[in-house]
């Protein structure tokens, strides 16, 4: 049976584990080994044999495109249907997949020793979205995970495994706070920081773990470009808690 086991010894988070201040309350938490390599690499295998992958076609500025991407959702039972780019995902049960919730503990856990309100389980109902990047060419363009559901200030965490890719935070522009998922239009190819503290980028390794925190999904986009060296397969799950009424 797969355990997520994370770092037996939390104390050692500050070492382990790098806090960015974004400004104006946002803020991102960043674990490169939250899980061991070799657990991590068993968790790959169950997530690319045993989840039901799907391409869907989106409609994004009325044109039709293919997600660049493969994509499956769980969610808590009595959660509202999920719809973006005219695409309603089939909500999966947790449990069917036990290992997601394995990994859903760890996350709690381990955030709980890195002060984030994530989780407190009797209070919240959760989801998740996991993602398969084929190679290189796969992306994830340019969003913020601002869905009222989540809150004014949502705690998301996403664990990767597999191929390491570059994950890109950018400012919103002043007046582009209602800027939304676009994924036909590819993110930027550099991953610098740039000179005005407004873009940020992480190489999300195997076995990683990102929080993002407090404004950051008000003011901030996020993004996982394409890379013509990633030839392997990346595998991503980002938990998004639901807030009871
Ligand atoms: O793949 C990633 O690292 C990020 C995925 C993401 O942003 C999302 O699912 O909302
Ligand atoms: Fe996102």
């Amino acid at each position: 049976m797969l355990k997520a086991n994370p770092n037996p010894n939390p104390k050692d988070d500050s070492k382990k584990s790098r806090t960015v201040d974004l400004g104006n309350g946002s803020s991102v938490i960043y674990v490169p080994r939250f899980l061991a390599y070799d657990v991590a690499w068993e968790f790959f295998n169950y997530l690319d044999n045993h989840i039901p992958w799907t391409r869907p076609t989106l409609r994004v500025f009325g044109r039709s495109c293919t997600q660049p991407r493969d994509t499956c959702y769980v969610a808590s039972a009595g959660l509202p249907d999920l719809i973006y780019s005219g695409y309603q995902p089939h909500a999966h049960s947790w449990d069917n997949f036990p290992p997601l919730e394995d990994i859903l503990d760890a996350v709690s856990m381990r955030s709980s020793h890195l002060t984030c309100v994530f989780l407190v389980p009797s209070l919240v109902r959760s989801n998740v979205f996991a993602c398969l990047l084929k190679g290189g060419n796969d992306y994830v363009g340019w969003h913020s995970d601002d869905e009222k559901l989540y809150g004014s200030t949502p705690e998301i965490a996403s664990v990767s495994f597999g191929c390491e890719r570059d994950f890109i935070l950018k400012k919103k522009s002043g007046k582009s706070s209602q800027e939304r998922r676009s994924d036909d239009k590819p993110p930027l190819k550099r991953s610098s920081k740039s000179s005005q503290d407004d873009q940020h980028s992480f190489m999300l390794k195997h076995g990683s773990l990102l929080v993002m925190r407090g404004n950051t999904q008000r003011d901030w986009l996020h993004s996982v470009p394409k890379r013509a060296k990633a030839e392997t397969t990346r595998i991503n799950l980002t938990f998004r808690l639901v807030l009871q009424e």
